[in-house]
Protein backbone atom coordinates (compact mmCIF):
# COMPACT_ATOMS: atom_id res chain seq x y z
CA UNK A 1 0.00 0.00 0.00
CA UNK A 2 1.50 3.31 -1.18
CA UNK A 3 1.61 6.02 1.71
CA UNK A 4 -1.13 9.10 1.67
CA UNK A 5 -0.27 12.09 -0.35
CA UNK A 6 -0.46 14.16 3.04
CA UNK A 7 -2.21 15.45 5.71
CA UNK A 8 -5.29 16.83 4.20
CA UNK A 9 -7.07 18.46 7.71
CA UNK A 10 -6.93 18.46 10.55
CA UNK A 11 -10.43 18.37 12.05
CA UNK A 12 -11.29 20.90 15.43
CA UNK A 13 -14.69 20.07 17.27
CA UNK A 14 -16.14 24.37 17.80
CA UNK A 15 -19.62 25.61 19.43
CA UNK A 16 -19.64 28.62 16.95
CA UNK A 17 -17.34 29.16 13.81
CA UNK A 18 -18.55 33.05 14.46
CA UNK A 19 -16.53 32.78 17.68
CA UNK A 20 -13.63 30.81 16.76
CA UNK A 21 -12.76 32.31 13.62
CA UNK A 22 -11.37 35.80 14.24
CA UNK A 23 -8.41 33.57 16.54
CA UNK A 24 -7.76 31.54 13.21
CA UNK A 25 -7.37 34.80 10.99
CA UNK A 26 -6.79 37.71 12.83
CA UNK A 27 -4.50 36.12 15.74
CA UNK A 28 -2.80 32.98 13.92
CA UNK A 29 -2.88 34.70 10.67
CA UNK A 30 -4.82 32.22 8.71
CA UNK A 31 -6.24 32.41 5.71
CA UNK A 32 -10.06 31.07 5.64
CA UNK A 33 -10.69 29.40 2.44
CA UNK A 34 -14.43 29.46 2.76
CA UNK A 35 -17.15 27.71 4.99
CA UNK A 36 -19.66 25.19 3.75
CA UNK A 37 -22.67 23.29 5.37
CA UNK A 38 -21.71 19.21 4.95
CA UNK A 39 -25.78 18.09 5.07
CA UNK A 40 -24.91 14.32 5.59
CA UNK A 41 -22.96 14.84 8.90
CA UNK A 42 -25.32 17.76 10.35
CA UNK A 43 -21.83 20.42 10.59
CA UNK A 44 -20.99 23.28 9.07
CA UNK A 45 -17.25 23.85 8.17
CA UNK A 46 -14.63 26.33 7.84
CA UNK A 47 -11.29 25.73 6.45
CA UNK A 48 -7.98 27.46 6.71
CA UNK A 49 -5.27 27.04 4.59
CA UNK A 50 -1.88 26.27 6.38
CA UNK A 51 0.69 25.79 3.94
CA UNK A 52 -0.07 22.16 1.83
CA UNK A 53 -2.90 21.45 4.31
CA UNK A 54 -5.76 22.70 5.97
CA UNK A 55 -7.38 23.32 9.56
CA UNK A 56 -11.04 22.39 9.35
CA UNK A 57 -13.27 24.23 11.95
CA UNK A 58 -16.44 22.02 12.68
CA UNK A 59 -19.53 23.22 14.20
CA UNK A 60 -22.75 21.23 14.97
CA UNK A 61 -26.26 22.28 12.88
CA UNK A 62 -27.83 19.51 15.20
CA UNK A 63 -28.07 17.55 18.46
CA UNK A 64 -27.80 14.31 16.06
CA UNK A 65 -24.63 15.38 14.44
CA UNK A 66 -21.11 13.49 15.43
CA UNK A 67 -19.57 17.11 16.59
CA UNK A 68 -22.25 17.68 19.09
CA UNK A 69 -22.17 14.36 20.56
CA UNK A 70 -18.56 14.56 20.59
CA UNK A 71 -18.64 17.96 22.61
CA UNK A 72 -20.99 16.46 25.16
CA UNK A 73 -18.18 13.92 26.61
CA UNK A 74 -15.17 15.63 25.31
CA UNK A 75 -15.37 19.38 24.99
CA UNK A 76 -14.15 21.15 22.15
CA UNK A 77 -11.05 20.19 20.81
CA UNK A 78 -8.95 17.77 18.22
CA UNK A 79 -11.44 15.78 16.51
CA UNK A 80 -10.13 14.11 13.51
CA UNK A 81 -7.18 13.77 11.47
CA UNK A 82 -7.75 13.16 7.45
CA UNK A 83 -4.76 12.18 4.79
CA UNK A 84 -5.25 12.84 1.44
CA UNK A 85 -5.36 9.61 -0.52
CA UNK A 86 -6.10 8.66 -4.50
CA UNK A 87 -8.03 6.63 -3.84
CA UNK A 88 -10.33 6.24 -1.12
CA UNK A 89 -12.71 3.24 -1.96
CA UNK A 90 -9.68 0.83 -2.66
CA UNK A 91 -8.26 1.87 0.63
CA UNK A 92 -11.28 1.44 2.49
CA UNK A 93 -11.37 -2.15 1.12
CA UNK A 94 -8.43 -2.96 1.83
CA UNK A 95 -8.63 -2.07 4.97
CA UNK A 96 -11.69 -4.25 5.69
CA UNK A 97 -9.82 -7.05 3.73
CA UNK A 98 -7.04 -6.42 6.82
CA UNK A 99 -9.55 -6.69 9.22
CA UNK A 100 -9.25 -2.94 10.10
CA UNK A 101 -12.41 -1.32 12.46
CA UNK A 102 -14.01 1.16 9.84
CA UNK A 103 -16.78 3.25 10.38
CA UNK A 104 -17.50 3.26 6.67
CA UNK A 105 -16.91 0.68 4.18
CA UNK A 106 -17.82 2.70 1.33
CA UNK A 107 -17.18 6.31 0.63
CA UNK A 108 -19.33 9.18 1.13
CA UNK A 109 -19.56 12.99 0.19
CA UNK A 110 -17.65 15.22 2.40
CA UNK A 111 -16.79 18.70 2.40
CA UNK A 112 -14.91 20.47 -1.24
CA UNK A 113 -16.68 17.67 -3.28
CA UNK A 114 -14.57 14.89 -2.08
CA UNK A 115 -15.03 11.69 -1.02
CA UNK A 116 -14.10 10.22 2.35
CA UNK A 117 -14.10 7.49 4.77
CA UNK A 118 -13.53 7.06 8.67
CA UNK A 119 -11.49 4.46 10.42
CA UNK A 120 -13.00 3.75 14.30
CA UNK A 121 -10.99 4.98 16.32
CA UNK A 122 -10.34 1.85 18.38
CA UNK A 123 -8.01 0.66 15.23
CA UNK A 124 -5.75 3.52 15.48
CA UNK A 125 -5.05 4.48 19.56
CA UNK A 126 -8.31 6.39 20.13
CA UNK A 127 -7.30 8.25 17.16
CA UNK A 128 -10.21 9.35 14.97
CA UNK A 129 -8.32 9.40 10.56
CA UNK A 130 -10.43 10.45 7.79
CA UNK A 131 -9.54 9.26 4.66
CA UNK A 132 -10.56 11.85 1.90
CA UNK A 133 -10.23 12.06 -2.01
CA UNK A 134 -10.48 14.99 -3.65
CA UNK A 135 -11.77 15.45 -7.34
CA UNK A 136 -8.65 16.01 -9.84
CA UNK A 137 -8.38 19.15 -10.76
CA UNK A 138 -8.57 19.60 -14.71
C1 LIG B 1 -17.19 17.30 6.69
C2 LIG B 1 -16.26 16.13 6.76
C3 LIG B 1 -15.04 16.39 5.88
O1 LIG B 1 -13.90 16.56 6.38
O2 LIG B 1 -15.25 16.46 4.64
C4 LIG B 1 -15.91 15.76 8.19
O3 LIG B 1 -14.82 15.79 8.68
S1 LIG B 1 -17.28 15.28 9.09
C5 LIG B 1 -16.72 15.06 10.75
C6 LIG B 1 -17.82 14.55 11.59
N1 LIG B 1 -18.20 13.19 11.20
C7 LIG B 1 -17.70 12.08 11.79
O4 LIG B 1 -16.94 12.15 12.76
C8 LIG B 1 -18.17 10.77 11.22
C9 LIG B 1 -17.52 9.58 11.85
N2 LIG B 1 -17.73 9.55 13.30
C10 LIG B 1 -18.56 8.68 13.91
O5 LIG B 1 -19.22 7.86 13.26
C11 LIG B 1 -18.70 8.78 15.39
O6 LIG B 1 -18.43 10.11 15.80
C12 LIG B 1 -17.79 7.78 16.15
C13 LIG B 1 -16.31 8.08 15.93
C14 LIG B 1 -18.13 6.35 15.76
C15 LIG B 1 -18.06 7.96 17.64
O7 LIG B 1 -19.42 7.90 17.85
P1 LIG B 1 -20.03 7.71 19.30
O8 LIG B 1 -19.29 8.56 20.26
O9 LIG B 1 -21.51 7.86 19.19
O10 LIG B 1 -19.74 6.21 19.49
P2 LIG B 1 -19.29 5.50 20.74
O11 LIG B 1 -19.92 6.13 21.93
O12 LIG B 1 -19.52 4.06 20.46
O13 LIG B 1 -17.75 5.83 20.75
C16 LIG B 1 -16.80 4.89 20.51
C17 LIG B 1 -15.53 5.38 21.17
O14 LIG B 1 -14.95 6.38 20.32
C18 LIG B 1 -14.63 7.52 21.08
N3 LIG B 1 -14.65 8.70 20.23
C19 LIG B 1 -15.70 9.38 19.80
N4 LIG B 1 -15.32 10.38 19.01
C20 LIG B 1 -13.97 10.33 18.94
C21 LIG B 1 -12.97 11.09 18.27
N5 LIG B 1 -13.30 12.12 17.51
N6 LIG B 1 -11.68 10.75 18.43
C22 LIG B 1 -11.35 9.70 19.20
N7 LIG B 1 -12.25 8.93 19.85
C23 LIG B 1 -13.53 9.24 19.71
C24 LIG B 1 -15.68 7.51 22.17
O15 LIG B 1 -15.25 8.32 23.24
C25 LIG B 1 -15.73 6.06 22.51
O16 LIG B 1 -14.63 5.72 23.30
P3 LIG B 1 -14.76 4.74 24.53
O17 LIG B 1 -15.26 3.46 23.92
O18 LIG B 1 -13.37 4.64 25.07
O19 LIG B 1 -15.74 5.41 25.42
CO1 LIG C 1 -12.84 16.17 8.11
Amino acid sequence: MSAPNKIAHIGIAVKSLEKTLPFYTEQLGLELVGTEIVESEQVQVAFLKIGESHIELLEPLSDESPIAKFMEKRGEGIHHIAFDVDDVAGRLATLKEQGVPLIHEIPKAGAHDALIGFLHPKAANGVLYELCQYPKES
